[in-house]
């Protein structure tokens, strides 16, 4: 990778002044040797610095390598005395392999989907930061010359993450402006333009909702080659800096921290910041609605970090979902499965997916299975705070032809299975005050979906949700709350069988959303209801149907 030739970065001008100094050494026999050998180590450690950083980071992709090289390679002086842009542009200004590497790390560990870039250049940032974006992230990117634009462009097109990347030409504050209108908001912003505009650039962020709490601005050049801290550089550009420096200091509205790299990268995040009352804060009520229970928004009240969960039948469908979700919240999750398997297979994903998981084997109508497998989570986590009762079963048989086989066997799992993990899982949280039971009942409890005949089925699936009703009031005032989830008709595999596809057609007419259950659809639920953020709700039966139980 080509360095810039005239220094640009604190680093670089502290190199060319060791050189200086010891070229002068070199030429006086009295200096003493001990200083000429410090001055050298002095030099081997700030002269080696940028280069090992580059080695160290992770090298960028070719159609990056490519912008670089033809950015670099560019006469950007003739480009310029052609009139073909509006200033002499320096490619000194291009945001190099280590930086573009930073903004493509702050994208990934801030989950961020809309990035917005004032000043793009030839798109190395751009494009750095696209490759962070999911699938359909999206990155505005504000540039002054339209004739950057083009030069960017057909490499933008080399890269799949180049449709992400919208480019927006002219004034940067105009481009604000219109952003502002339409109420876009973003998540990070780097700004890297004119620096005498950086001020009114990130007051516009803020005053007008561009980023989102939490989100984070980076600025580049903030050290700018030391002139914001030398006290004897008064250039316009460094005092420029040096004010911005000062502002984002003393605003409230946000924490801030500058980054050492090259010529001084600035992270910015905006805080949830609450004027003091009795400020001149005009009507604001500062209470949990608007600081959040504990000081936690919403979403962050969904989460389920710290907690320990399990799943029963969590081998596949619906419980091989309802595990993801529960770990995805952040919960440590046992997969319970009566097939070992399966409950390994779903644990290995868990692990795939950096969420801590085991696999249980158990068959829940069997007591000492039951109490096993609490023991081990017990034994292994210390303790157990989400119980996801989902194990089932579903036989179909005329009524008048019902078994007591079927039906002892229907009961055994669905009901007193049911039963026995609740009593089970139970006893640990009415011991500890706290806890979450969610037991999978089913839309056959409301309704007798036909024209398939399950009456014990639909029975054993009633007695669930008394059974949820009973526990959930008995046990809410020890800190325990039970609910149940009631899934219309799901679509796995089973559905799709020789038996039931003919069904499908009929069941759809049945289903005012035109489509059967995905197990997708059933997981922001089951979070919800082992999450704190449902702490008032007990003895639910949550129906996820499509409407079908209201036709
Ligand atoms: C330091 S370079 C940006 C480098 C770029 N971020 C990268 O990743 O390589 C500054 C860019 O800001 C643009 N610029 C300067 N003033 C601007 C303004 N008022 N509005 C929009 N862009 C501007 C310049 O044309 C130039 O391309």
């Amino acid at each position: 990778m080509q360095t810039a030739k005239v220094s640009d970065t604190p680093v670089e001008f502290i190199v060319e002044h060791l050189l200086k100094a010891k070229e002068i050494a070199e030429n006086h026999a009295s200096i003493p040797v001990e200083l000429r050998d410090n001055l050298q180590k002095a030099l081997d450690i700030a002269s080696g610095l940028d280069e090992y950083l580059e080695q160290m980071s992770s090298k960028e992709s070719e159609p990056l390598t490519e912008l670089y090289r033809k950015s670099v390679s560019h006469d950007w002086n003739k480009v310029h005395a052609d009139g073909k842009t509006l200033f002499r542009l320096p490619v000194t200004c291009i945001t190099g392999q280590v930086e573009g590497q930073v903004l493509k790390m702050l994208v990934h560990m801030s989950k961020a989907k809309r990035v917005l870039e004032i000043g793009m250049f030839t798109g190395y940032g751009a494009l750095s930061m696209a490759e962070a974006l999911p699938e359909n992230g999206q990155l505005i990117a504000c540039e002054l010359e339209p004739y950057l634009k083009d030069f960017a462009q057909p490499i933008f097109d080399k890269s799949p993450h180049g449709k992400k990347i919208t480019v927006k030409t002219g004034p940067a504050m105009d481009t604000l402006k219109e952003l502002a209108a339409t109420g876009e908001q973003f998540d990070m912003v780097f700004i890297d333009a004119d620096k005498q505009n950086y001020i009114n650039y990130y007051k516009f962020l803020l005053d007008h909702n561009l980023l989102r709490i939490d989100g984070v601005i980076c600025v580049d050049n903030t050290l700018f080659k030391g002139r914001v801290y030398l006290k004897d550089s008064v250039d316009e550009m460094g005092k420029a800096l040096r004010d911005f420096n000062q502002f984002v200091t003393a605003d409230p509205r946000v924490e801030q921290v500058i980054i050492p790299l090259r010529d001084g990268l600035t992270i910015i995040r905006r805080v949830p910041y609450t004027p003091q009352p009795n400020s001149q804060s005009g009507t604001v009520t500062y209470d949990e609605v608007f600081r959040g229970v504990q000081g936690k928004p919403v979403l962050d009240r969904l989460r389920l970090d710290g907690k320990v969960a399990y799943v029963t039948g969590a081998g596949q469908g619906i419980g091989r979902a309802f595990a993801h979700a529960l770990g995805e919240a952040g919960a440590k999750v046992a997969i319970i499965d009566m097939d070992r398997g399966k409950a390994e297979d779903v644990a290995h994903e868990l692990t795939l997916k950096g969420i801590s998981s085991m696999a249980v084997v158990a068959d829940i109508s069997k007591p000492d299975d039951v109490q096993k497998m609490i023991d081990d989570i017990v034994t292994k986590w210390g303790t157990l705070h989400i119980a996801c009762n989902n194990a089932g079963i579903n036989k179909n048989s005329a009524s008048e032809e019902t078994s007591l086989e079927e039906w002892d066997q229907t009961f055994n799992v669905n009901l007193r299975g049911t039963f026995m993990c609740c009593q089970a899982a139970g006893r640990v949280m009415l011991k500890q005050g706290y806890g979450k039971i969610i037991n999978t009942a089913s839309m056959a409890s409301l309704i007798v979906p036909h024209p398939q005949k399950q009456l014990s089925y639909n029975t054993s699936k009633a007695g669930v949700v008394k059974l949820t009703q009973t526990l959930g009031t008995e046990w809410i005032d020890r800190g325990v709350r039970v609910n149940c989830i009631s899934p219309g008709i799901v679509d796995t595999p089973l559905i799709h069988s020789e038996s039931l596809e003919p069904l499908v057609q009929r069941w759809l007419s049945d289903i005012p959303a035109g489509r059967l259950a995905q197990v997708t659809d059933l997981q922001a639920a089951v979070v919800y209801l082992a999450s704190d953020a449902s702490d008032y709700m007990t003895g639910h039966n949550l129906v996820i149907e499509g409407g079908q139980s209201l036709w």
